[in-house]
């Protein structure tokens, strides 16, 4: 659903020149890439769709990896956790066994640490290990505030930190709206939005991908087009700033463990971390969503 769902994105955006699909049975693969291919006539840009294996991968700019379970409706992402780090595993192995010397972005669950897999088992620098993180948090926000403030969700900034996951917290001292700081707006106009509750509005984010899963069993739009945005930052050198999960060393006070941060996406990967002057809540909130993620990167990690 998700690699599909990020493939479709990137051919309707003209993103990539060529893409291959992979998957464990490589008849559905195969299916995906006809029935992809058969978008081109109405299409502006035409990419090459065909379907390959883990072993074709040694000439790829990028790897996209979307393989793992789902969780179940209203489980923690992290009840994942073992399943998913051997997934990886067997994944990155032939990969780097092909020569892939690319960039990685990552969307399996729980993502940030499967970022952080990703980056060990690579052995790859840690600026071309992307996680999507918190950017479809980020994007849910957007939406969430463009429904209560009847704005463009392009015109609303801010950010969602931390874990893709319960722990993630919403940076308010950083949320804009047509670049005037939100909680000025609430304190200037009390009376207009005196039902809005900012703990609301970041629980119905944090919460909204299950709103989907209830209802459907997987979500898939929304982080197809997280990937495509974020691709299309790295092959078109675009320096967007984009809430992504990196393997921090040092930035916001944090070592050995991935999480959502705004970043600079260029032709190089994570071309820098934006360290946001946080208040100290907020600083206390990212620490314990690090040491959420960080137990458990340590429940699967295997020396490498
Ligand atoms: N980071 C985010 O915001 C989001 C993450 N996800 C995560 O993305 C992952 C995929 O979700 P869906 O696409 O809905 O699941 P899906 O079941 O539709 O697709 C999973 C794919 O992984 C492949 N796969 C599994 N094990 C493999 C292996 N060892 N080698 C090669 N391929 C393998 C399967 O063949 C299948 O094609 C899940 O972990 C899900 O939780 C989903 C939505 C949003
Ligand atoms: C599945 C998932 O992680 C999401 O849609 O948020």
């Amino acid at each position: 659903m998700v690699g599909a769902g990020c493939a479709y994105s990137m051919i309707n955006q003209s993103i990539a020149d060529e893409i291959m699909m992979v998957g464990r049975t490589h008849e559905k693969a195969v299916a995906q890439a006809l029935d992809l291919s058969h978008c081109m006539d109405f299409t502006s840009h035409r990419t090459k769709v065909y379907a390959g294996t883990l072993h074709d991968c040694g000439d790829m700019d990028i790897v996209i990896i979307t393989a793992g379970p789902n969780p179940k409706p209203g489980q923690d992402r992290m009840t994942l956790l073992h399943e998913a780090s051997e997934i990886v595993r067997d994944i990155t192995d032939p990969i780097m066994a092909s020569g892939f010397d690319g960039i990685f972005i990552i969307a399996a669950n729980p993502v940030d640490v499967v970022t952080y897999l990703t980056w060990q088992y690579s052995g790859l620098p840690r600026e071309r290990i992307i996680g999507t993180g918190t950017s479809i948090d980020s994007s849910r926000l957007k939406t969430i505030l463009s429904d209560v403030f009847s704005i463009d969700p392009r015109s609303v900034h801010g950010y969602v930190l931390g874990e893709h996951g319960e722990s993630q917290f919403v940076a308010w001292s950083h949320v804009t709206i047509g670049g005037k700081p939100l909680l000025h707006i609430m304190e200037q106009h009390a009376l207009r939005f005196p039902e809005l509750s900012l703990d609301d509005v970041a629980l119905k984010t944090r919460d909204a991908g299950w709103e989907i899963f209830t209802r459907k069993g997987h979500t898939q739009f929304g982080i197809g087009n997280a990937l495509a945005h974020i691709a299309r930052s790295i092959l078109y050198d675009e320096h967007r700033i984009i809430a992504v999960s990196a393997i921090l060393d040092g930035e916001y006070n944090e070592q050995n463990v991935c999480a959502g941060v705004p970043a600079i996406i260029s032709g190089e990967g994570i071309q820098e971390i934006i360290e946001l002057r946080l208040e100290e809540h907020e600083q206390r909130q990212f620490h314990h969503s690090c040491q959420v993620i960080r137990s458990a990167i340590e429940q699967v990690q295997v020396m490498v």
